[in-house]
């Protein structure tokens, strides 16, 4: 099996990182393009396959996953097209906001579409944790197993309907982002309150995965929120000045933010 990674930016660079970590492809498997060299060296000396040129990427994989930016993706095909064969290659998409429909017109040849599938995973899957959304078009839905082995490997995934995919890029793709800058403003308090900042970082780091690991087990936030605040205690002042802040409501705002 082989795979093709158009595109070696924040995310696709991302992704052949992850791949790199898994067992599933030989690094000469993965073949990793982009127009600039600057971006392909770091892959080049891990021993991956790299070029400048889509078409020879492209008619080499059996999967060719496209993470470019959404303007560019159409061009891409274009150039694409002519070297794909359908009857064994899966195109997968992780530009957001263009549609399974759009991208069947883009690629539609002599009648017949490839499968495709729609991908939005986060930076998380450089580490190999990704939470990854996945939606198949009917062709790549009736073998979805490729896909699914790949981004199973680089975190968890959950195949959704289409309608659903904004609200998961919201949700992780986004999220990460989100959350990283939630880490960011608790560590600065944390510099305020007297720790140096590496410090406060490694402190609010650990916190999280302590609630992480607690949520894992299938504990509810409240009921856990609960067992730590004690009457008249240090915790429910800070959750009430959180809130008295807007805390939850910015949270809300800012995930469904994404989707404006
Ligand atoms: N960054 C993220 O966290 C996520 C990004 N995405 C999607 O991934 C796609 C890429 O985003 P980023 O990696 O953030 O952008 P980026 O700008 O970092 O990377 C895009 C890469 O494509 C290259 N490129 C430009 N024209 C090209 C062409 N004709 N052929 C091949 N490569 C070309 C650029 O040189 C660059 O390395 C976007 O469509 C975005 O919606 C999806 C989920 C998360
Ligand atoms: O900001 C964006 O548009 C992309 C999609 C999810 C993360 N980055």
């Amino acid at each position: 099996m082989k795979i093709a990674v158009i595109g070696a930016g924040e995310m696709g660079g991302a992704f052949a990182t992850g791949l790199l970590k898994t067992d599933l492809f030989k690094p000469e498997d993965i073949t990793v393009a982009n127009p600039h060299e600057g971006k392909l060296k770091p892959f080049a000396e891990q021993g991956t396959s790299v070029t400048t040129d889509n078409k020879v990427a492209a008619a080499v994989a059996d999967i060719v996953v496209l993470a470019v930016k959404p303007k560019v993706v159409k061009g891409v095909i274009d150039e694409i097209k002519e070297e794909l064969d359908y009857s064994k290659q899966t195109i997968v998409n992780m530009a957001a906001s263009i549609k399974l429909d759009q991208l069947e017109a883009w690629l539609i040849s002599g009648g017949d579409v490839p499968a495709i599938c729609q991908a939005i995973p986060n930076i998380g899957i450089a580490h190999r944790q990704s939470m990854t959304f996945l939606s198949p078009n009917d062709k790549a839905a009736a073998s979805p197993k490729p896909v699914l082995d790949i981004f199973n490997a680089l975190g968890k995934t959950m195949v959704v309907d289409e309608d659903l995919l904004g609200a998961g890029t919201a949700m992780a793709g986004c999220g990460i982002a989100y959350v990283l800058r939630f880490i960011r403003a608790a560590s600065e308090a944390g510099v305020e309150l007297g720790f140096k900042a590496d410090d406060a970082k490694n402190i609010i780091l650990q916190t999280i995965k302590g609630a992480g690991s607690l949520l894992a087990e299938g504990c509810h936030p409240e009921a856990e929120i609960d067992k730590v605040t004690t009457p008249g205690g240090m915790t429910i002042k800070g959750l009430n000045t959180l809130e008295a802040n807007g805390f939850t409501h910015a949270v809300i705002e800012g995930f469904k933010g994404s989707l404006k």
